[in-house]
């Protein structure tokens, strides 16, 4: 048998550690990407890749890298909470440098826009881009994120029902800053979590962590997440805050704790807020017989409170690489080794969305 081709749509960390498993496996694909290159947008600061067997680093690492903390006592909760990051358990790596290594060897179509896509009379898969170039293959992978087309296509197509909505709302919003600070106040975050660190108390969860340090150590850049309980997320004041009214309310909400803690948003300035959402979740679903299956945000994205979402993007891929890669050596159906993969993609993503999604929903308030 021919290898046959993946189209990949989307190359986020998902797209590309499924770009990545293919061409470990020798299977033919192309990745259409929207973005006309790696920096056309800003990636996000840092995330925390769960490794247990792998993390040699954090391992050998005896210094803390994370911890959690009572807001108004400053006392460490991390243990008593039952929360496991010891050394061992993840490597913190900064997204944009991460990024750069997954693209290592792989071959990218940039401002690739997908619009839809169409199954062919073979069974194959054809798809349409916004420029109107198109592409076909035997798979269509959706790795297009959180308002992923390759989604909707499927859904309208099956069972488009306007309500309930294709992505559940959850009730939570997140306040974002970017802090510069200079040695002697990293070496006070560092103190709190090398990595990480976040608190929580009544109406405050707080989460600090480090992006990247400049070339000569002298300065760190921080960035923090102020998550609270949003009772009108559909219509929340964020979309229409000035940068100035969303770190106002950040600093009311901390202005009684711990002083060590607040430090970052004390430090923070106005122009240097970030842009605010509220978060959104969605439990994963069979896709419909044929072609077409979807990966990462795309299906199951989850509130980024235990840091599961790429996490479960990148397994995903590993796992729809190594399906397909023994359907083709056994000579069997390409649509069932999609639904192989669901079948296992779809406990373990559920669970992390809905334990996700609790963390949110219990948030102090
Ligand atoms: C604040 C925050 C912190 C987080 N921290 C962590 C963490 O510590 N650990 C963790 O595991 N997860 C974390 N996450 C979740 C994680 O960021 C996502 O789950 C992950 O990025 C999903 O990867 P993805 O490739 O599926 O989607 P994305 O990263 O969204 O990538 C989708 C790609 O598809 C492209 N695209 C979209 N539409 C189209 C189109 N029509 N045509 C072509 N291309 C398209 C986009 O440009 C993008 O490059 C966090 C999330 C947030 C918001």
């Amino acid at each position: 048998m021919t290898s046959p081709k993946v189209l990949i749509i989307g190359g986020g960390l998902g797209g590309l550690t499924l770009a990545q498993s293919l061409r470990y496996h020798g299977i033919d694909y192309e990745l259409f990407e929207r973005d006309e290159g790696p920096q056309a947008r800003v990636q996000g600061w840092a995330v925390a890749l769960q490794c247990p067997s792998a993390c040699l680093w954090g391992s050998q690492s005896r210094t803390l890298q994370v911890d959690i903390y009572d807001a108004y006592t400053g006392e460490s909760i991390m243990a008593s909470r039952g929360i496991d990051y010891s050394p061992g358990t993840f490597i913190r790596v900064n997204r944009v440098k991460y990024r750069q290594y997954l693209l290592i060897g792989l071959d990218v179509q940039w401002g690739h826009r997908f619009s839809h896509h169409e199954v062919t009379e073979s069974g194959g898969v054809k798809a349409f881009f916004e420029d109107g170039s198109t592409a076909v293959g035997d798979i269509l992978v959706g790795a297009d994120g959180l308002r992923s087309r390759a989604r909707c296509a499927i859904v309208r197509d099956t069972m488009y029902q306007p309500n309930p909505p294709v992505l559940n709302t959850v009730p939570t919003g997140i306040i974002i800053g970017e802090v510069t600070l200079n040695r002697e106040q990293c070496e006070r975050q560092a103190k709190l979590g090398r990595a990480f660190h976040a608190c929580i108390g009544k109406d405050v969860y707080l989460f600090t962590g480090l992006k990247s340090y400049s070339s000569d150590l002298s300065e760190g850049y921080f960035y923090w997440l102020f998550f609270f309980a949003e009772a009108q997320p559909t219509e929340s004041w964020i979309n229409t805050a000035s940068k100035a009214e969303l770190l106002s309310f950040v600093k009311g909400k901390v202005q009684g704790i711990y002083p060590a803690l607040r430090e970052i948003v004390d430090l923070q300035k106005v122009e240097e807020m970030g842009e605010p959402f509220v978060l959104y979740d969605r439990v994963p679903e069979m896709c419909p017989a044929g072609p077409v299956t979807l990966i990462g945000d795309a299906t199951h994205p989850m509130t980024p409170l235990r840091g599961e979402g790429a996490n479960n993007a990148m397994r995903d891929s590993v796992e729809l690489g190594m399906k397909l890669s023994e359907a083709i050596q056994l000579g069997t159906s390409l649509a069932e080794a999609l639904r192989a993969y669901e079948a296992v993609m779809i406990p373990r993503a559920t669970q992390s969305v809905l334990l996700s999604r609790q963390i949110a929903l219990n948030l102090e308030r």
